[in-house]
């Protein structure tokens, strides 16, 4: 499992103050990456102990860990409605004055479009980070889900937005990343992104995207795990 930027200690300590927060009878989503995977580690431990609830996971990874720990499935066709949804980013603006105050960027892992499908869904949003994650203002690639047949056009429209767009490359396997979903992976650079939201609806907008990683005005909260604590924020 990918665990690059931050200590494996901020990140566990993070997801354990995520899972805490999950109460018997939620419908929990279970976000994807290596912060996450210690909430949905977390969240087994107390489902052995008597707590009952559901989570929905948001890729193959999440699915695989929370069997292994017991963690019950369900999925979004069955549920009324999601309560708490977890999950991990790659970059977190933590700037108060910024208007883009908890923007995310998304997909590390490639799996943002089913993450945002169930990050949308809950009541409440939790961004499990270590302090690595945290910016003030969002920089790094942004991840855009395309359709296989769509890779290059999409990849021009993104340029014509002065992107430039790198193809996703699988390791240990010939090609590219082929999410779960079978869709294919641009990394788009930017540069500096001064208006996240803009960026997000010109994104949404191109025919052939199924996702970018851009998650604005989504999440209500961010655990930042440290060494010695965690902090929160709230949006
Ligand atoms: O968006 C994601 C997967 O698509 C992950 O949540 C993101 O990459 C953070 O992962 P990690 O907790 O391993 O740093």
């Amino acid at each position: 499992m990918k665990t690059a930027g931050g200590s494996d200690e901020a990140k566990r300590r993070a997801g354990e103050r995520a899972a805490a927060a999950v109460e018997d009878g939620f419908v929990v989503g279970l976000g994807t990456g290596s912060t996450t995977a210690h909430a949905i580690r977390a969240i087994g431990r107390a489902v052995d102990d008597g707590l009952e609830i559901r989570g929905i996971p948001t890729s193959f990874q999440s699915r695989q860990l929370a069997l292994e720990v017991g963690v019950p499935l369900t999925d979004l066709d069955a549920v009324d409605g999601v309560d708490l949804a977890i999950d991990g980013a790659d970059q977190v603006v933590d700037d108060r004055d910024a208007a883009a105050f908890g923007a995310l960027i998304k997909g590390g892992g490639a799996a943002h479009a089913r993450e945002k499908l169930v990050d949308t869904a809950a009541d409440r949003f939790v961004v499990v980070a270590d302090p690595s994650k945290l910016t003030d203002r969002l920089e790094r690639s942004v991840p855009v889900a395309v359709l296989p047949d769509a890779h290059s056009v999409v990849a021009d429209r993104i340029r014509a937005l002065d992107g430039e767009p790198t193809l996703r490359d699988a390791e240990r396997k010939d090609g590219p990343v082929v999410t779960d979903n079978g869709n294919l992976v641009l990394d788009c650079a930017f540069g500096r992104i001064d208006d996240p939201d803009e960026l997000a609806t010109r994104l949404s907008g191109i025919p052939g995207v199924v996702e970018h990683g851009l998650f604005v005005g989504v999440a209500d909260a961010t655990y930042i795990g440290t060494d010695d604590g965690v902090e929160v924020r709230r949006y």
